[in-house]
Formats: structure tokens, C-alpha cells, sequence
């Protein structure tokens, strides 16, 4: 177990280990625009962690921050221990985390076995020549790659599907490959944006449930942003709640519900 804190079990029996990521006082701005200010929360390894709140209330940069894409003004982030410095986001992908996007971002025109198996470019070891010679290691490391991949299809019931080019497929699909390429990584932490966002009742469902069974099979830490407060509290072990940049609620879904601050920030409750 990693530093930070004792483990604790969530109600339905899971083990919720230590200190995956931390951020300290984080401050992001944008020209006069704050966007995150002075938030602090933990995300433990092994937990579904959601950030929520209303439309601007900072959770997509939120997430920009914990990705390595945006890097704060203020404040510190730690991954397994470690300070962060000045990060590439390939860099962070190396490190352990994978993400998904809101508006999915796949290769449209390719199948999508060949989608999922661009999750694998951060395994990749063997240079470019080797690989073209089909050489060596070059072939081991490609049979390794492959038998992940076809693992994630297979689990996330996509096989039916494999060699249809993405673009074909209806949005609810896409979004779930999109899932696959991310698991295909084999990240420690797995970041989810708006992951049913657009999505029908049904749809909605099937992504639940595949989160679920991702952090259950694979043991991956989830922390996912979300702006529709019911699809998240049935899913999450603790929410972190954002208004205006402000972090005004955390705690489990029960103690985020019962939070005066949040109930007002979702009815539209006027700030001083
Ligand atoms: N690249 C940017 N340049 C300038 N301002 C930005 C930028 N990104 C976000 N902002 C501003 O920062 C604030 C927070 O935006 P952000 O997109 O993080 O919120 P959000 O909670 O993800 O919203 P939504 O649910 O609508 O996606 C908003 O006022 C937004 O206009």
C-alpha cells in the first residue's frame, strides 16, 4: 500500500488502499478567470472518484490539471508519492494514466482493433527498425500487445464489432471503444470525462456497469468528471463537489447528498 492514510472498506465489501494522487491547494487561472481555486482533495487507489458540479464549475480543468495538460499556478500535485514537475501529457500517460475525452477523440476511418491497439503506444519498447523487421523482440512485444488488446475487447464486449471502422458505429459504441483504447494502457489511474454524457437511459446503464467491472477485474483507480449528479452518485466510493472553482462538498455519495452548499448550487441558489 502506498503511503497516505489508512485503507478503508466501501459498504459493498471493497478495499480502498492508500494515497494514489493528491492535489495541494490547486490554482489554475485563465487571464482574470479562475477557474480552480484553492482546491485540495486525495484520490485512493482503488476507488471510483468523481468530481461534479454545474456547467463552469471547473471540472474539466480539473481534470486538464490531473492529466498534465494544464499546469497550475498554484499548489502541488502528487502521483504515487511523487511531486509532479514540469510534465509532458505523454509523460503522464507513462506514468499510469490513461484518459478518455468528452467529445470522443478516435480514429474514425480505422477499425476498431486498431483503435484500441493505438491505448498500446506507451508500451511500445522496441524501436522503429526493429519493428519493421519484424525482428526479435519487436515480435514478442507485438504478440504481448495484441493478446491484451483482444483481452479488453473481450471484456468490454466489443468483439462483434472489432473490425468495423469506428465511424460506423452508433455513439454509445464509440464511447465504449473509446474505454477500451484508455484500458489498453493498462493505466493505474483511468480518467473518465463526462463518460455518458449524450447518452440515452440504456447506454447510460452499460457504461455504469463497465466502469464497475473495470475497477472490479483490473483493480484500475477511477476518477471521472461528470456534470449530471444522479449518474454518479450510485457509481462513485467519494465525490468531490465544484462550484464556481470553489470545492464545496466531499465525502461519499450519502454525505455529498445531505450537503446543504450542493443542494444549493444545484437548484441555482444565488451566491453572496
Ligand atoms: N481554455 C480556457 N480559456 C479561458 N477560460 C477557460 C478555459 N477553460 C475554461 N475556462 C473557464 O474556466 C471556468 C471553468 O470551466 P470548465 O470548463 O473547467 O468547467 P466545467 O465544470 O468543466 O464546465 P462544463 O460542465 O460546462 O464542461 C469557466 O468560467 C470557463 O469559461
Amino acid at each position: 500500500m502506498l503511503d497516505g492514510g489508512e485503507s478503508f472498506t466501501t459498504p459493498d465489501g471493497r478495499t480502498i488502499g492508500g494515497v494514489l494522487m493528491e492535489m495541494k491547494h490547486i490554482t489554475l487561472r485563465f487571464g482574470g478567470v479562475t477557474a480552480i481555486s484553492d482546491i485540495s482533495f486525495d484520490i485512493r487507489e482503488g476507488e471510483i472518484r468523481a468530481i461534479i458540479g454545474p456547467n463552469g464549475a471547473g471540472k474539466s480543468s480539473m481534470l486538464n490539471v490531473i492529466s498534465g495538460f494544464y499546469k497550475p499556478q498554484e499548489g502541488e500535485v502528487f502521483f504515487r508519492g511523487e511531486k509532479r514537475g514540469p510534465v509532458k501529457p505523454y509523460q503522464v500517460a507513462r506514468e499510469g494514466i490513461a484518459r478518455t475525452f468528452q467529445n470522443i477523440a478516435l480514429f474514425e476511418g480505422m477499425t476498431v482493433l486498431d483503435n484500441v491497439m493505438t491505448g498500446r503506444i506507451t508500451h511500445m519498447r522496441t524501436g522503429l527498425w526493429r519493428q519493421a523487421l519484424w525482428w526479435g523482440p519487436a515480435q514478442a512485444e507485438e504478440v504481448e500487445n495484441r493478446a491484451q488488446v483482444e483481452r479488453i475487447i473481450d471484456f468490454l464486449e466489443i468483439q462483434a464489432i472489432r473490425k468495423t471502422p469506428v465511424g460506423r458505429l452508433p455513439y454509445g459504441l464509440k464511447k465504449r471503444v473509446e474505454l477500451a483504447r484508455a484500458l489498453a494502457a493498462e493505466p493505474k489511474l483511468l480518467l473518465l470525462d463526462e463518460p455518458m454524457a449524450g447518452m440515452n437511459v440504456e447506454e447510460k446503464e452499460d457504461m455504469s456497469r463497465f466502469i464497475l467491472d473495470v475497477n472490479d477485474e483490473f483493480g484500475t483507480t477511477i476518477a471521472l468528471i461528470e456534470h449530471d449528479m444522479g449518474v454518479v452518485m450510485d457509481l462513485s466510493d467519494r465525490v468531490v463537489v465544484m462550484d464556481y472553482g470553489k470545492k464545496i462538498g466531499d465525502g461519499t455519495p450519502d454525505e455529498v447528498r445531505a450537503n446543504q452548499d450542493v443542494i444549493d448550487a444545484y437548484l441555482g441558489v444565488a451566491h453572496d
